[in-house]
C-alpha cells in the first residue's frame, strides 16, 4: 500500500484527478477505450468535479460504479445521480455511463443486468466508511465471505448492509483486485485511524483490511486532512 497525504480535500482531489486522467489516457493509447469505476457517498464530489475538468478523449471512456444503492435513478441516495451531477459534465459528458441499477424493481434482475454489461475496470477509485467498509462490502453482511473471497469469479454481488440504508450492488473484492489501477480516497483523522488499524489487523469486522493487506494489486491511498 502506498500512502499519499494532502493538506486539503481540494488538493488531494486535484492530484488524484490528474493521476486518474493520465491512467485513462495511457489505456486509451494502448487499447482505444478505457473503463473507470468510481465510488459514491459524500467524499468523492471534489474529485469527480476535478476529473470532469480533465482534458481527455472522454468519448473513449466508459464510467461505471464500484457500488450502487438499489434505489430508483432519481433518488437522492443514487450514486448514479452523483456521477451524472458532478462527473458527466462539460467534456466528460461524452463518456458512456454504465449504471448498475435501472428501475430498482427487483434486485436479482438488476444484478443479472449489471453483470451482463459489466466490463472489468482499468481504474478503480474506492472510498471507505468509518465502519471499515469499502465498496459495499459491509461488516456483518450475510454474504461478506463471498464478497471478500479473492477467488470469487463473480464481478458483482448484492449486499444487504445490516445498518446502512438500502440494498446495494457492489464489486466483489476479487473483481477489484482483477482491475487495473487501484486508488482509495479518504479524508479526516477518524478515517486515518480506521485505515491504520485495518492495515495492521486482518478482520471481517473491517472489510477494507482485506484490500489494504493484499499484495496482488498495489493500492494507492490518497488521504486528505
Ligand atoms: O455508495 C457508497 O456508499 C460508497 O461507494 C461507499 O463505499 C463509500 O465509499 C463509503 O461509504 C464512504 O462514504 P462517504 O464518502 O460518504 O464517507
Amino acid at each position: 500500500m502506498m500512502f499519499h497525504a494532502f493538506e486539503s480535500q481540494a488538493a488531494a482531489a486535484e492530484v488524484l484527478a490528474r493521476r486518474v486522467a493520465a491512467d485513462l489516457a495511457a489505456v486509451i493509447g494502448r487499447r482505444g477505450h478505457a473503463v473507470l469505476a468510481v465510488s459514491g457517498g459524500r467524499s468523492p464530489v471534489p474529485f469527480l468535479q476535478a476529473l470532469s475538468a480533465e482534458v481527455l478523449d472522454w468519448s473513449r471512456v466508459s464510467v461505471t460504479l464500484v457500488d450502487e444503492r438499489v434505489v430508483a435513478p432519481g433518488h437522492a441516495d443514487s450514486n448514479a445521480g452523483l456521477v451524472r451531477d458532478h462527473l458527466l459534465q462539460g467534456g466528460a459528458a461524452d463518456a458512456t455511463f454504465l449504471p448498475l441499477v435501472s428501475t430498482a424493481a427487483n434486485v436479482d434482475s438488476e444484478l443479472a443486468q449489471a453483470a451482463a454489461q459489466w466490463q472489468t475496470p482499468d481504474v478503480v477509485v474506492l472510498g471507505m466508511g468509518d465502519d471499515g467498509h469499502t465498496a459495499s462490502l459491509f461488516p456483518d453482511a450475510a454474504n461478506l465471505a463471498a464478497g471478500l473471497d479473492p477467488a470469487n469469479p463473480a464481478a458483482l454481488l448484492a449486499v444487504v448492509p445490516p445498518e446502512a440504508p438500502h440494498t446495494r450492488i457492489s464489486m466483489t473484492l476479487a473483481e477489484i483486485l482483477r482491475s487495473g489501477k487501484l486508488y482509495l480516497a479518504i479524508a479526516g483523522d477518524n478515517k486515518r485511524r480506521v485505515l491504520e488499524q485495518a492495515s495492521r489487523t486482518l478482520s471481517a469486522a473491517q472489510p477494507v483490511s482485506h484490500l489494504l493487506q493484499q499484495t496482488e494489486n498495489p493500492l494507492h491511498v490518497y488521504w486528505a486532512a
